[in-house]
């Protein structure tokens, strides 16, 4: 379960969060959504703990910054970080030594597999192409299976088959229980997958809306007609 309390975030003079509430329950998929620079990014960093903000963030009832919170998030950073020096598979090892875990060689497979990198997993991170470094991103994200996931602008620059394993993870996550929180611009690609929308706009939470309650519309045109912005 994620809780945003009262969270303001301030770069210099721009208020680029301003006093945003919302929570995520177990087993939801939550979709952060919003025109270019109402905050999204910002959100999610705070989330991860990446920033320092004003207001509340808990992770399972936890402060985000305790490590008990830390151990059971995973996040999947709009800009993926890769260590050079790295391999493909090492980096999820790393990640599991970082978060305690054991070496599950067949897990650490499995993964790979998943998203086609199997034959990459002995390159060095600096030699994999933005696509490839997005799903090591998300494998070692995974690895730790998560109680609480957030992905900021997951599919771009993945090819469509990734994407498609992506939202048929996502299903998996929600059907464990996990609780989920996606930013994106990609509406279509959540399409199938979201149960509550965060509507932002210059920093501020304009709209809270839940799937169930949106009779047959699709996220893209209720976007439009809450932003009342145009459809072209
Ligand atoms: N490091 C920074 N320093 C100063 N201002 C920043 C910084 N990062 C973001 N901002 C400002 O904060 C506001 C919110 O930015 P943020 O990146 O959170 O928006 P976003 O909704 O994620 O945008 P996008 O859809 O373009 O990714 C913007 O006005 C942006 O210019």
């Amino acid at each position: 379960m994620l809780d945003v309390i009262g969270l303001s975030k301030k770069y210099n003079k721009t208020l680029a969060v301003d006093n945003v509430s919302f929570d995520i329950q177990n087993g939801t998929v939550g979709v952060l959504i919003g025109p270019n620079g109402s905050g999204k990014s910002t959100i999610i960093k705070s989330v991860a703990g990446l920033l320092r903000y004003t207001g509340e963030i808990k992770i399972n009832n936890l402060p985000n910054k305790d490590i008990e919170a830390k151990k059971v998030f995973g996040y999947i950073p709009e800009i993926p970080a890769m260590f050079p020096l790295l391999t493909v598979r090492e980096h999820i090892v790393y990640i599991l030594k970082a978060y305690g875990l054991e070496i599950d060689n067949e897990k650490i497979d499995s993964l790979l597999k998943r998203f086609d990198l199997t034959d990459k997993q002995d390159k060095l991170g600096d030699e994999l192409s933005k696509g490839m470094m997005q799903k090591v991103s998300i494998c070692c994200a995974l690895a730790v299976e998560p109680e609480v996931i957030m992905l900021d602008e997951p599919m771009v620059g993945l090819d469509p088959k990734a994407i498609k394993e992506l939202k048929i993870i996502i299903k998996e996550l929600k059907e464990k229980n996990c609780t989920i929180l996606i930013s994106t611009h990609m509406l279509e690609m959540v399409e199938d997958v979201w149960d509550m929308m965060i509507l932002m706009k210059e920093g501020r939470k304009v709209g809270q809306y839940y799937k169930n309650q949106m009779g047959d519309k699709d996220l893209e045109e209720l976007f439009f007609e809450l932003t009342g912005e145009e459809d072209e």
